[in-house]
């Protein structure tokens, strides 16, 4: 039996944080307070005893002393929505913030300079626990806030931890949106099934059940990809002939080399 989450306040209740909160339920959450003006997602959480949805900061409870504020609304709302969580920081709450490119610094000049601030990149199958997030602490975060994050962001998936918050930019484009290049992968392998005479709905069931066996293969697998890759492809075979389009040298390597380069600039433009 584990102890069950602290009491949080989540500001964003869209995609990920939706997705996130409905994590620290399952995981046994004492109370929530949810900040979210307008979204739909927050609606799903409106009935659960343990949430409190309010449309604004001023609307929290008098009294709520949260022992993390969880920053999941979009990096360019941040320099509007931040100071109004000013009046948390202290030594009992830290802030930990999905944003995506947004430094600590930067979060620190909107909650406090000496906010305790925690940057993390989660990515979508948080939905159903299968996230991978990288986490970094940023200057005076304590050993119990740092297990508080790494705990609210276990409930969803994996967790890693680096030292160097420059690593968050390339990691938002890597395993950040890498669910979209997934998904785009299987989009366009449908869309090439069907080229090639196959029925619509055969074609979908076929590239979700390629898309996720291969995955849930790398998963169960000690193998490098590349070693899993060969054992597909026969010498003289069709793959090979599949995989010389694909490997050609301005092909799938240069582009996903530009594709991360692209996002990861992004991030730092992100920074604030
Ligand atoms: N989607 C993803 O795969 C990932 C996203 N992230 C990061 O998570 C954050 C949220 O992304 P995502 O969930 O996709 O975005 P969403 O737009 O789905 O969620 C953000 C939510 O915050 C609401 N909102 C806007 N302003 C405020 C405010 N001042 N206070 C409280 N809530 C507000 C939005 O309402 P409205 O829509 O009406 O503006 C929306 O419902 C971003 O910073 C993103 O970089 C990180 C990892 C992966
Ligand atoms: O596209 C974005 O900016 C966010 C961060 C990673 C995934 N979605």
């Amino acid at each position: 039996m584990t102890e069950p989450l602290p009491p949080v306040l989540l500001v964003g209740c869209g995609k990920m944080g939706g997705a996130m909160l409905s994590g620290w339920l399952e995981r046994g959450l004492s109370r929530a307070v949810v900040v979210e003006p307008h979204g739909p997602a927050a609606a799903a959480f409106a009935g659960d005893p343990v949430v409190r949805v309010v449309a604004t900061p001023e609307a929290i409870p008098a009294g709520f002393t949260p022992a993390a504020v969880v920053l999941a609304i979009k990096p360019q709302e941040a320099d509007a929505a931040l100071p109004a969580y000013a009046r948390f920081a202290g030594p009992d709450t830290v802030f930990l913030s999905i944003m995506a490119g947004r430094t600590v610094a930067a979060i620190r000049r909107g909650v406090g300079e000496d906010a305790a601030v925690v940057r993390a990149m989660p990515n979508t199958p948080a939905a159903i626990r299968r996230g991978f997030t990288v986490a970094c602490a940023g200057p005076g975060v304590t050993a119990a806030q740092r297990a508080l994050c790494g705990a609210l962001l276990a409930a969803v998936g994996e967790v890693a931890w680096v030292g160097k918050e420059e690593l968050l930019d390339p990691v938002t484009a890597v395993s950040g949106g890498g669910p979209a290049y997934v998904f785009l992968l299987a989009e366009v392998m449908e869309a090439a099934a069907v080229e090639q005479g196959i029925p619509r709905d055969l074609a979908r069931r076929m590239v979700r059940a390629t898309v996720s066996g291969a995955g849930a293969l790398l998963a169960a697998s000690d193998e490098e990809a590349a070693e899993l890759r060969r054992a597909v492809t026969s010498p003289k075979g069709t793959t090979e002939r599949a995989l010389a389009v694909l490997m050609a040298p301005d092909a799938w390597p240069a582009l996903m080399s530009r594709a991360i380069a692209a996002a990861t600039a992004r991030a730092r433009e992100l920074a604030g």
